[in-house]
This record gives C-alpha cells, structure tokens and sequence, in this order.
C-alpha cells in the first residue's frame, strides 16, 4: 500500500452530497458513548498534519472541520469530557474514556476564527459531509516521528488524491487571518 495518511482519505477522497443537514458525532467508547450533535455542513475541512489535532489510532493526518459554535451541542455522555489542554487556542473537548476529541473551541473573541468549533467528520453517524479539501500543517508531521526523507512520498501521495499541501493554513484561509489582523490593528 502507499503511505497511509488517514483512514478516511486513504482510498480516494469521499466526495460530500452537497446538501448534508448535519448529524450525530459519536466517540469511540463501546458504551456511553459522548455524543455531539451538528447542525448543517461542516465547512474548510481539511487534513491536518499538526501534533495537537486528533488522529485515529495509526493515522498520520487529522481530517478537521468547523462548524459555527452554535451548531453543536452535547448530547449524551457530556460527564465524559474534559479539556486536553486548557492553555491552547483551541480548547479540545475529549472524552476521558477513548480519547477521541469530540470538538474544539476558541474562547479568544479576538481570534480570527472565534465563533467556529473544530470537529472531527469521521465521527459522524451519517454520510454525506464535505469531504476535505487542502493538506494543513504538512511539515508538523515530523514532529511526531515522520522521517524528514518521507516527505516527497507523503506530499506526492496527498496531491495524488487532490489534496494540496501547505505547511500551514491554505493561502485563502492564510489571507482571512491577515485581514482580520490587519483590522484588528487599524481599529
Ligand atoms: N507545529 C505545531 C503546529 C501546531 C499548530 O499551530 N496547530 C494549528 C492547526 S490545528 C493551530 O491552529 N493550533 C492552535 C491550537 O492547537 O490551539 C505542532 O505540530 O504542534
Ligand atoms: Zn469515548
Ligand atoms: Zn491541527
């Protein structure tokens, strides 16, 4: 097989339906299982290479998207959740039992994407939700193992499969901070 990037993305890119009203995001605890509800499509859904971003058990990317924060909502198992790191931007709620980050949030109503939450959409119960479209934070993916001489094959692999690679944010989403920050600094 070529380099496994993540489950999900690892045979072709799924494409989405176009028209997902959203769905139920289950954790990976045989029972009692967390369950978080979305409302609508997920939006900017990308592969993520960074450390911090949840990866399935033998992935080498996350496969992140945002949702506007209230579009999600906790609906079962809530107890389960706690915070894995309270001092980063974004706070990722997982669950204590399986690990698995159930969504992220930025408290920071001066940061650029305050008002979106990060989800995982491997974790939904339906079909159906935009499938990823660029490769983030490709190079992060060394700082958990990946040998620096793999990464010809692995950017090689992600354009193969339509995603384009990008050390970090996709220039457009690169551009939407800049303005952001740029009329942070003019007002
Ligand atoms: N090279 C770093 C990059 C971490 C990073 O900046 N991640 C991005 C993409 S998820 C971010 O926005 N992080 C904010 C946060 O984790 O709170 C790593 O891999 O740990
Ligand atoms: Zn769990
Ligand atoms: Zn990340």
């Amino acid at each position: 097989m070529s380099v496994a990037l993540h489950p999900s993305i690892d045979n072709g890119l799924k494409q989405g339906s176009g028209s997902f009203a959203g769905g139920t995001l289950a954790c990976k605890c045989k029972d009692h299982q967390v369950k978080v509800g979305i409302k609508g499509d997920v939006a900017h859904n990308h592969a993520c290479g960074c450390t911090k971003c949840w990866k399935p058990s033998g992935a080498t990317f996350s496969v992140v998207a945002v949702v506007p924060r209230q579009n999600v909502s906790v609906l079962e198992n809530g107890d389960k959740l706690a915070i894995v790191d309270p001092a980063a931007v974004i706070q990722r709620y997982a669950c204590k039992a399986c690990g698995t980050h159930m969504y992220g949030r930025i408290e920071n109503k001066g940061h650029p994407f305050y008002g979106l939450d990060f989800i995982h959409p491997e974790l939904f119960q339906e079909q159906g939700s935009q499938a990823p479209q660029f490769a983030a934070f490709v190079s992060s993916i060394i700082e958990s193992g990946v040998k620096p001489e793999q990464m010809g094959a692995i950017r090689g692999r992600l354009k193969e499969i339509g995603l384009e690679p990008y050390d970090c944010l996709s220039p457009p989403l690169m551009d939407a901070i800049a303005t952001h920050v740029a009329k942070s600094k003019a007002a």
